[in-house]
């Protein structure tokens, strides 16, 4: 078999910086290095406003039982009992209530948390793992409220 003569293309750079595997840049490199630019610090990143927050907070919330009622809101509703933690519920789902009809949308937003927040607390208190709760409305959805009060059976009592 002819021998097939070895082909090398030679790097112009490498060429000129008369050294095998230094480059033109490497060479400059070397002769000068250039400044140090060090990255921005990152700032950790804000989470994204979603509905996850209900999930991180179930955890938040429950990691807080049995802790210093002095130093958690939570701890410390949690360590009220069931009675002040459903008391809670229904004072700020009245507050939300009271937002909504007096057409106050800002305010509605802050009271919507309050009640998100202390349902999160009745539901640690009750055992209650979000992802039931996702469950449940899963399951209902697509099902329409008027369909689903038809499908009911019918009260033989109901005048
Ligand atoms: N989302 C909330 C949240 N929303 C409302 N609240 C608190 O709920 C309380 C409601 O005030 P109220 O005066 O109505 O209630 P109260 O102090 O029990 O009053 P009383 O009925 O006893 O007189 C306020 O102290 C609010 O700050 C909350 N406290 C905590 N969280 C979240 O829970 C996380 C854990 O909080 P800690 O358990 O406090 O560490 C926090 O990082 C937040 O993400």
């Amino acid at each position: 078999m002819p021998k097939i003569p070895k082909i090398t293309r030679k790097n112009p750079d490498t060429k000129a910086a008369g050294k095998k595997g230094v480059t033109k840049k490497t060479a400059r490199k070397k002769a000068a290095p250039a400044a140090v630019v060090k990255a921005a610090p990152t700032l950790p990143a804000e989470p994204a406003a979603t509905a996850e927050i209900l999930d991180r907070l179930f955890n938040v919330v429950v990691s807080r039982q049995g802790t210093d009622p002095t130093v958690s809101h939570s701890a410390r509703l949690l360590s009220r009992g069931r009675r002040k933690i459903a008391q809670k519920f229904g004072e700020e789902a009245v507050e939300c209530l009271i937002e909504a009809v007096a057409g106050n949308t800002e305010e509605l937003v802050g009271e919507s948390a309050d009640v998100l927040y202390h349902l999160i607390v009745m539901w640690v208190d009750a055992g209650i793992h979000p992802s039931d709760v996702w469950a449940e409305l899963t399951r209902r959805e697509g099902t329409s409220g008027i369909a689903e009060k038809a499908s009911r059976p019918r009260d033989p009592l109901a005048v």
